[in-house]
């Protein structure tokens, strides 16, 4: 596994516009090498900042956005077009201004969609659509995303998996239905973190003295089941992009002085 990289921005402002730098290059890489790209999308303060921030970036337009195939790493299971809803809030931060391709915009199924308010149906059918869009090459039940983000929460929560929850512990399906989360909305649809460690790049991103002590934790060795971001690796990379406040309880051997 590769060692974890740490970058620190003054302030979270800084943090979601260079990410949004930082993901156009990595998009733009990853077309110029297969013709095409993968992002996994977020919910949260953090990741919506960094698509407001994409929006307004002029080099935005030297992805081809009609051959990005896009994910959410997690969902709140609520109707289509709710205002809490991490797609509608991915929409109007960045995605409605864009040429997609429709087929490429993989979003999870609302609780008034096809199955209803069944989250276990719901979820079942997102490893279903993550398992067609899976290639042999990827070696695993969903693709080797090129860039999966995530957002933290206060006690480490990354996606919807909470710590020692139920959905914490799965080990086999790559998609599973949250209940009972601590934060609202109560259920929601996750990938697991054996989804989350397919990918070829995993971005944690998180701002703030609220989630310095998680930061912290996750660099040091906590356990993925009492502290989920520690279990948040990628394949090839896996990167910390935080700012001062986030990055406040970090040892020194994360984050060097300026040369
Ligand atoms: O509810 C959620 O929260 C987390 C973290 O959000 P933040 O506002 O503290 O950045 C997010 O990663 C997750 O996708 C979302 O559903």
């Amino acid at each position: 596994m590769n060692d974890p990289q740490v970058v620190v921005h003054r302030d979270g402002d800084l943090l979601a516009a260079a990410t949004a730098a930082r993901l156009v290059t990595r998009l733009v890489d990853a077309q110029a090498a297969r013709g095409h790209a993968s992002l996994v999308l977020t919910g949260g303060r953090t990741g919506t900042a960094v698509l407001e921030h994409l929006r307004a970036l002029p080099a935005l337009h030297a992805v081809d956005w009609s051959k990005v195939d896009l994910y959410w790493g997690d969902e709140r299971f609520l109707p289509a077009n709710h205002p809490d809803r991490n797609e509608t809030q991915a929409r109007e931060a960045l995605l409605d201004h864009l040429h997609l391709d429709p087929t490429r915009v993989h979003a999870v199924e609302p609780s008034d969609g096809r199955f209803g308010d069944d989250p276990d149906a719901a979820a079942e059918a997102y490893a279903d659509v993550l398992a067609a869009q899976a290639q042999p090459e990827d070696h695993g039940a969903v693709p080797a995303f090129d860039v999966f983000l995530l957002g933290v929460g206060e006690e480490g929560h990354v996606a919807s998996l909470f710590p020692d929850s139920p959905a914490i512990h799965e080990s086999t399906r790559s998609v599973v239905a949250v209940r009972n989360c601590p934060k609202p909305p109560p259920t929601r649809i996750s990938l697991t973190l054996p989804a989350i460690r397919q990918a070829r790049e995993v971005w944690l991103m998180t701002t703030g003295e609220a989630k310095a002590a998680a930061v912290s934790m996750a660099l040091t060795g906590a356990g993925e089941i009492q502290l989920p971001a520690a279990g948040a690796t990628g394949q090839r990379r896996t990167l910390w992009l935080l700012d001062t406040t986030a990055a406040s309880k970090v040892p020194d051997l994360f984050t060097p002085p300026l040369a």
